[in-house]
């Protein structure tokens, strides 16, 4: 028993052609109430079938190659789905003992076995996700290099890509596309592999808002899914939708608005739209994203990062002192960054000290970059393996050498926090001192990233052997942390402690939309039921002057699910609810019938 599917409402779901293929392999399948109930005589197996699909159904040859696997005799799919994830499913199935011919093309043959067995393998990668960061550069312009992707994955995608004047070059596991100028309009036509993915196409959409030209853009899969053309329209997009038709007339410029994501794609193509408008653009419900997307901010801030910029931000926050990694630099044992270091130092050095590590391991690099306007050096492996190196760096940039004590447990870890050294922290920071550092940089490697909060008692420990200031690191994720520091402040033996915020660290934690829910508390949570109440007094309204009810039910959905949140939040059990109005039933004279009817199928639904 299966509850029907559920996915993006980009259009019906429907899957009849899973159940005429069960009925055909002599299942039993009945609807009830939302359910599929589906049965086969006791003893017996599913039999192997001739079927032909009525149309090209992904998840629908999917399931009936799964089934197949299993069954007595021989199944032909015809008309089956050719898109790689399909295949990759099927090469699957055969390292699980599943016997396939015809694997890629649109005729499976299927030889059932008794059983199958565990197998290793490698997802295929995930070319949607790869062509919505291909868009989001041809729309914004810019440089991406996509590893781990197979380009034949993409082909009409990246010869749209190519049209639109994006330039494109690939191997056998990346691509990497340029552009820098606007793209130029690209008209298409949704259809089954290989043709244009409809998975792609509001992504596209987006691209040709801002593209010169006009495009008309057909979408033949599924008959909803234009529903990101208002939210584009919001922005500034000039784009008619008739039917299964778009017609997209490229403008110079799109601005910042507030939308709303209502499906997967369409929040991409609303992220993209909103890479290239002025101004903020604010997407609502972005949940939708993260359904099948993983960190898509992250790798997108990863692209636009202009350090220098960046640097120019947090002065105008008011920060006191930056602190730079040149991460790449760690690695190769020399610096890697110094083209974007030189940047900053050029936009905000006058205005406060900037501190550099990574990849420090010589006096003359040492001398360069103080020549260039750093006010201090981070020595941190090469101080671990090389005191001779600190002692000198320190007697000949007096003032001006901040040693990096990175720790795992009380131990120094060097190289990256490749390696464990032997040494306690608490020792080498007094070598340290005794060199003639002007402060130690003491971080926690178990707690960097990953966001606990800092290491207070690692910390104060250090601080307590040095006269000099230890600056705090790692972990480091709100203002309580900074808030705790400062009340051990005075515990450092001369009284100065002082606190490093590492952004790369400590920016974007990544949460599910509940969890960030649950973190803002209870007056975020009740606002937004106050919100979504109202919404559905409005939405309400609509329907009653003709519009059709489906917005509603979504947001008398998002109602209910906030509530459910609330209830969670407070421990509470939408059980107690339920119970609740059942208790009522009695006083208020609802009819008993119907409300019991209308709970069951909640308790079903639930
Ligand atoms: C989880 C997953 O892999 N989702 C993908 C899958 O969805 P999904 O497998 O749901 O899409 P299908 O390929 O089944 O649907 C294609 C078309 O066939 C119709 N149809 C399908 C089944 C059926 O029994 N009857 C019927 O009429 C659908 O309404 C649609 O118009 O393929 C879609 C089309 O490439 C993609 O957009 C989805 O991202
Ligand atoms: C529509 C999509 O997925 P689902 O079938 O899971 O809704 C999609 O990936 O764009």
């Amino acid at each position: 028993r299966v509850s029907l599917p559920g996915g993006c409402t980009i259009g019906a779901r429907p899957v009849e052609q899973h159940i005429k293929g069960l009925q055909l392999m002599g299942a039993q399948v009945e609807l009830e109430r939302g359910y599929i109930n589906a049965r086969i005589k006791q003893g017996t197996r599913l039999k192997g079938n001739r079927i032909i699909f009525d149309m090209i159904t992904v998840t629908g040859t999917e399931n009936l190659l799964m089934a197949a696997t299993l069954a007595e005799g021989e199944t032909v799919l015809e008309n089956a789905a050719r898109e790689p994830e399909v295949a990759d499913l099927a090469h699957l199935l055969v390292a699980m003992g599943a016997k396939i011919d015809g694997i890629g093309t649109d005729q499976l043959t299927i030889q059932g076995v008794d059983r199958l067995h565990g197998a290793r393998h490698q997802v295929i990668p995930d070319r949607i996700e790869a062509g919505t960061f291909l868009c989001a550069v041809a729309a914004a312009g810019g440089d991406i290099m996509l590893r781990n992707i197979e380009p034949m994955l993409l082909d009409v995608v990246l010869s749209k890509l190519c049209e639109a004047g994006v330039r494109i070059e690939s191997g056998s596991n990346w691509i990497r596309a340029t552009m820098n100028q606007r793209p130029s309009a690209v008209s298409f036509r949704t259809s089954e592999y290989p043709a244009f993915p409809t998975d792609m196409q509001a992504q596209f959409m987006a691209l040709n808002c801002i593209a010169v030209g006009a495009a008309q853009i057909i979408e033949t899969i599924f008959e909803n899914r234009f529903m990101h053309v208002q939210e584009l329209n919001r922005l500034g997009a000039n784009i008619m939708a008739d039917g299964n038709t778009a017609f997209v007339t490229g403008v110079e410029h799109l601005s910042g608005a507030r939308v709303m994501a209502t499906d997967l794609r369409a929040s991409a193509s609303l992220a993209i739209a909103g890479l290239v408008a002025e101004g903020e653009t604010l997407i609502e419900r972005i949940y939708h994203l993260d359904r099948g997307y993983d960190q898509m901010e992250q790798k997108l801030s990863a692209l636009g990062a202009r350090p220098a910029e960046m640097a120019r931000h947090w002065v105008k926050q008011g920060a006191r002192r930056l602190h730079l990694v040149d991460l790449n630099g760690v690695g190769a044992g020399k610096p890697k960054n110094e083209a974007a270091i030189r940047a900053i130092i050029d936009e905000v050095g006058e205005e406060i000290p900037i501190q550099l590590g990574g990849g420090i391991r010589d006096l003359g690099t040492i001398e360069r970059y103080l020549d260039n306007g750093l006010s201090y050096v981070i020595i941190g492996t090469a101080a671990v393996k090389n005191p001779g190196f600190l002692r000198e760096a320190c007697s000949a940039f007096n003032g001006h050498i901040i040693a990096g004590l990175d720790a795992k447990a009380g131990k120094v870890v060097t190289d990256g926090w490749s390696k464990l050294s032997g040494h306690e922290a608490t020792d080498l920071a007094r070598k340290f001192e005794e060199y003639g550092c002007e402060a130690l940089i003491y971080t926690d490697i178990g707690r960097d990233g990953r966001l606990p909060g800092i290491n207070l008692e690692a910390t104060v420990q250090i601080a307590q052997k040095v006269k000099i200031p230890v600056i705090a690191s790692g972990g480091l994720v709100s203002l309580a942390d900074i808030e705790a520091l400062c009340a051990v402040a005075d515990q450092g033996i001369d009284g100065r402690l002082a606190v490093l915020v590492d952004t790369r660290k400590t920016s974007t934690p990544q949460r599910s939309y509940i969890a960030r829910l649950f973190h803002q508390g209870d007056d975020a949570i009740l606002k937004k039921i106050g919100e979504e109440a109202t919404e559905v007094v409005m939405a309400a309204k609509d329907v009653r002057h003709g519009d059709a009810p489906a917005k509603l039910i979504g947001e008398v959905a998002d109602l209910w699910f906030h509530c459910l949140v609330m209830l969670a939040h407070f421990e509470l059990s939408p059980a107690a609810v339920l119970a609740e109005l059942e208790r009522r039933e009695g006083i208020s004279g609802l009819d008993e019938k119907a409300l019991r009817k209308a709970l069951a199928r909640a308790e079903n639904d639930a």
